[in-house]
């Protein structure tokens, strides 16, 4: 099967491995022409993925068009917040019964939509043609062949199926589910409990403290999934809990780590200007209090990483606002 991944940073990188060694012929899509050249000149990303060596089923370029040519699986793996820009470019060159692959986890900015929704509406398919996959899978760890599962979750099953085979190997392991809203909403949402469970580590608070975060950062994520009819299930399942562990508890997070920057001090400026790597629940969390304020859903864990990270709320102040809100039913 051809298949082409559009973004080789970290995860883009360690995807197009994983379906290489599944047995595709994979076209790996560089913005940056060295990137592509290094790839095919060294076998290695050196940016993003230096210690690992990959397939030689692989052909990175840095022509979109051309990674797209015959492309029957098309994987998205840009930052969220510039998807909708760079598949206005590259939509016309899709096939047209190609199933399209998000691996992004975010919120976009202004419409608050998720990436299924941005990619139906950019380059103009049906909603059934969008795949997500989602799941505890920080890419280092993939990309050395560790063991992990994961989530494909499409409306059409048939087509879920399909990106299941193209992406099953002895190191990784997909579950399909029809469930998009609710896995797209676990994987964007973790990252704004992970830069909360960061900021919570470089202040030094412990082990109560972080569990509570993650269980009631679970909580906040299932209310907003049901006030979007997904399956409140999803949530205990690889795209909810599963992620939403994975992230927090590792420090290969850049959600976490940026998270630990903040608690540290930094302003959000400096933060950004120590980190390499997208840390998407930075922006995401507007766009999530937003989603939430406008459905009625409260979510104040989301509310307080907003504040410190866009309002400049010492991560002391956010925390003596969660812990003296009024007090309730669990
Ligand atoms: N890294 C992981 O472990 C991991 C795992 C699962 C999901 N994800 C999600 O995958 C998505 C991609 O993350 P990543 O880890 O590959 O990010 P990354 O920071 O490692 O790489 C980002 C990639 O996007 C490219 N890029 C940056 N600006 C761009 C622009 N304006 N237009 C097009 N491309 C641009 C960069 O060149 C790079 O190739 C994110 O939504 C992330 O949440 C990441
Ligand atoms: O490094 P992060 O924080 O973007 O998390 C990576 C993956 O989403 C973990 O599943």
């Amino acid at each position: 099967m051809r298949t082409a991944v559009l973004g080789a940073g970290s995860w883009g990188t360690a995807f197009a491995k994983i379906l290489a060694d599944a047995g595709g012929d994979v076209a790996l899509w560089a913005r940056r022409p060295a990137i592509a050249e290094a790839i095919r000149s060294t076998g290695y990303n050196p940016d993003y993925l230096p210690e690992c060596r990959l397939p030689e089923r692989i052909a990175a370029t840095a022509d979109p068009f051309e990674a797209l040519e015959k492309a029957e699986i098309v994987v998205l793996a840009v930052p969220s917040q510039t998807l909708r820009r760079n598949l206005a470019e590259w939509a016309g060159h899709i096939h047209p019964d190609a199933t399209l692959v998000s691996l992004m986890k975010g919120i976009e900015l202004g419409t608050t939509k998720r990436m299924s929704e941005v990619i139906v509406e950019t380059a103009g398919v049906a909603a059934d043609r969008v795949a997500v996959v989602s799941g505890p899978n920080l890419a280092p760890e993939i990309a050395l062949s560790q063991p992990a599962a994961t989530v494909v979750a499409c409306t059409d099953i048939a087509r879920a199926t399909l990106v299941q085979k193209a992406i099953t190997t002895p190191y990784f392991r997909p579950y399909t589910n029809d469930d998009v809203v609710g896995c797209e909403l676990g994987g964007a949402v973790k990252n704004v409990i992970a830069l909360a469970y960061g900021i919570a580590t470089a202040m030094g608070l412990g082990d109560n403290t972080k569990a509570s975060l993650i269980t009631r950062g679970l909580a906040e994520t299932t209310r907003l999934g049901v006030a979007l009819d997904a399956d409140p299930l999803t949530f205990a399942g690889l795209a909810g809990l599963g992620d939403l562990v994975g992230t927090c508890m590792s420090p290969l997070s850049r959600n976490r780590t940026f998270g630990e920057h903040l608690g540290r001090g930094l302003s959000l400026e400096q933060a950004q200007a120590a980190t390499r790597y997208t840390a998407e629940g930075v922006k995401s969390c507007l766009a999530i209090r937003d989603l939430a304020r406008s459905l009625r859903v409260e979510m104040p864990i989301t509310e307080q990483v907003e504040r410190v990270c866009h309002e400049g709320v010492a991560p002391k102040i956010a925390l003596a606002a969660l812990m003296s809100r009024e007090t309730k039913p669990e």
